[in-house]
């Protein structure tokens, strides 16, 4: 009976298994014997039989963490090929809408030019991510685009197409409402204008990186923007004045379509029964389309409302533009006193974008008998963020097992643990004593909260891996994982959380380059490294 139960722990959680305890099972073991048959053991019969029974028992450990292991990597690539199956259906389905609009409009054959990915406006981040394993990808998946091409004979082609041309919205008008636009890379350096696509190069045997930082990327609209998504930060009677003058402002620019959510829009026109053309999204599925008939999304509020926006979007977003309402306002750098002026700018272009990327998160439940409400099916979130896994009201420690493409890293035991992309280093995995990230560092961070440990450094991963996060199925306490702060989720003991960096970042305009932004919120926004400057010499040196 009780050496049964040791084995139901050991399976449970055979990462914890430790010598010593396997001695005390042992011997607590040797106590089953309650006739008095054990009495007779001598001494030396006892040695043997214990060290025969711990060698069994490391060696049944051994196998169940093998077979631990092994099942956590065969999870890992499953759902790597699930992603991939699926880009791969998102690529067939934009190539044959590609196709049947040539059909629709043959004329227009010669005009058109894809150049990535992308395809109707949306904005991919899988051609602008920089990491040793994109390289590879990119430029498998450049060469299989090349042939794409040549086969098709519908897309064109440029050779400097990573220098100057990243995505050509040309296409599909018919299909698609939006405004086409055409996103560029800028060259912050001049002089790396003529550098070619790969990240790194093999000129003469020599390894160089030399592009490695040419990110900064600009919108230039074919056709102008006539459609607009504006949101609204709740209760807040300023930010809803300033939308009353902006609806009527857009007006006057020519934007067709104005878009705002069904609340804002009842609160609208009970100020005002001439906010009757104002349309909104009534129903779940007309918000999963509405990237399909947006050119922009205006954010009137804090970080806040823009993490609600990209929320609302989850997979393409159109380019956001967050003028700052709130109290803090790190990603929200347009002043909301000079709307006109900025808004006119943006949408003559070239707008300067900040691609945010975004962590793609999915919770895997263990299979076991629901005798709650809580559903067994896998649910899946897009973050700006962060996912946050937290112990909940639970007093216990988390206890938080994790793998970073199918390797071990650790065992989470603190408070949680904070799974956070460049854009949320500077929110609560801050908090939590993670390092700031500039959003255009392709990485992934690994913060824990409050580790009960001494040794326990925040980490930060390559854009490429995928992290998965697995509670043991004895664990004591409660684990909540939270999308950025908000749809709280219990996960039970065999529950997973697997993170990877979505191919759909929030493509955040910026006033001119993302730096001088970021470093801007870094100083005003959290005060970062602000001290009173020291006072000069009074008396001045002999030599001058
Ligand atoms: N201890 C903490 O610092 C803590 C705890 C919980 C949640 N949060 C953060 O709050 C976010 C949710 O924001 P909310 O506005 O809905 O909740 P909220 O109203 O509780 O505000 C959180 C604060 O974090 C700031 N913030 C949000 N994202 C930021 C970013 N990327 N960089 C710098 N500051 C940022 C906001 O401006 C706001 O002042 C979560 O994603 C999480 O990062 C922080
Ligand atoms: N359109 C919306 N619908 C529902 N909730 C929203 C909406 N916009 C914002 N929120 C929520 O309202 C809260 C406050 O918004 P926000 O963070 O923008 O304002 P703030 O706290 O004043 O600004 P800051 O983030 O700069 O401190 C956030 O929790 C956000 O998720």
């Amino acid at each position: 009976m009780e050496v049964a139960q040791i084995l139901i722990g050991l399976t449970s959680s055979p990462n914890r298994l430790e010598h010593g305890k396997i001695e005390n099972l042992a011997i607590r073991s040797q106590r089953l014997d309650s006739d008095g048959v054990g009495a007779m053991i001598t001494n030396r019969d006892e040695k043997n039989h214990l060290s025969e029974f711990s060698d069994a028992l490391q060696t049944v450990a051994k196998a169940l963490e093998d077979v631990a292991v092994k099942k956590a990597l065969a999870q890992d690539e499953a759902a790597q090929w699930k992603h991939k199956y699926e880009l791969e259906l998102l690529r067939n389905s934009q190539l044959e809408r590609s196709i049947a609009s040539r059909a629709l409009d043959s004329s227009r054959q010669d005009n058109l030019s894809v150049t990535s990915v992308i395809s109707e406006g949306d904005i991919d981040a899988t051609e602008f991510r920089s990491s040793p394993q994109n390289t590879q990808t990119r430029s498998n998946g450049y060469l299989q685009y090349k042939e794409t091409i040549q086969n098709s004979k519908v897309l064109s082609y440029s050779p400097d197409l990573f220098n100057n041309l990243y995505l050509d919205t040309q296409l599909d008008s018919k299909i698609s409402e939006k405004a086409s636009f055409t996103l560029t890379l800028d060259p912050v350096d001049e002089r790396r204008k003529e550098q070619n696509h790969d990240l790194v190069s093999f000129d003469d045997g020599d390894i160089n990186a030399e592009v490695r930082s040419n990110k900064q990327i600009a919108l230039v609209w074919n056709s102008s923007p006539a459609s607009v998504f504006i949101l609204l930060k709740p209760n807040a009677a300023a930010v809803q004045q300033l939308c009353e003058e902006m609806v009527w402002w857009l007006r006057e620019q020519n934007v067709t379509k104005i878009y705002v959510e069904p609340r804002v829009k009842a609160e609208l026109m009970e100020e005002n029964a001439d906010f009757e053309f104002i349309q909104t999204c009534e129903t779940e599925k007309q918000l999963v389309t509405i990237n399909k008939s947006v050119d922009l999304v205006i954010t009137l509020g804090g970080d806040g409302t823009m993490l609600w926006a990209a929320s609302l979007f989850k997979g393409p977003m159109p380019p956001l533009v967050a003028f700052s309402m709130g109290s803090l306002g790190f990603m929200t750098k347009f002043q909301s006193s000079m709307y006109r002026e900025s808004l006119q700018a943006i949408m003559k272009g070239p707008a300067y974008i900040t691609l945010r990327h975004r962590l793609h998160c999915q919770i895997i439940r263990h299979d076991r008998e629901t005798d709650d409400n809580t559903s067994s099916e896998s649910a899946e979130y897009l973050v700006l963020n962060e996912v946050s896994i937290d112990r909940g009201m639970s007093s216990a420690l988390s206890n938080l097992e994790c793998f970073c493409d199918g390797h071990f890293v650790t065992i989470v035991q603190g408070d949680g643990l904070i799974i956070s992309s460049p854009s949320g280093s500077t929110a609560y995995s801050l908090a939590a004593g993670g390092s700031v990230v500039h959003p255009q560092v392709p990485g992934i961070l690994f913060t824990p909260i409050c580790p009960h440990s001494l040794s326990f450094r925040p980490l930060i991963l390559p854009d490429y891996v995928t992290l998965r996060v697995q509670l043991p199925l004895n664990c004591r306490g409660q684990a909540w994982a939270s999308f950025d702060g908000k749809g709280r989720q219990q996960l039970w003991g065999g529950d997973a959380l697997i993170v990877r960096m979505s191919e759909w970042p929030v493509p955040a305009v910026c006033e001119k380059e993302s730096s001088g932004d970021f470093l801007r919120s870094v100083r005003e926004s959290l005060h970062w490294n602000r001290r009173n400057i020291q006072l000069a010499d009074e008396r001045p040196s002999p030599s001058h």
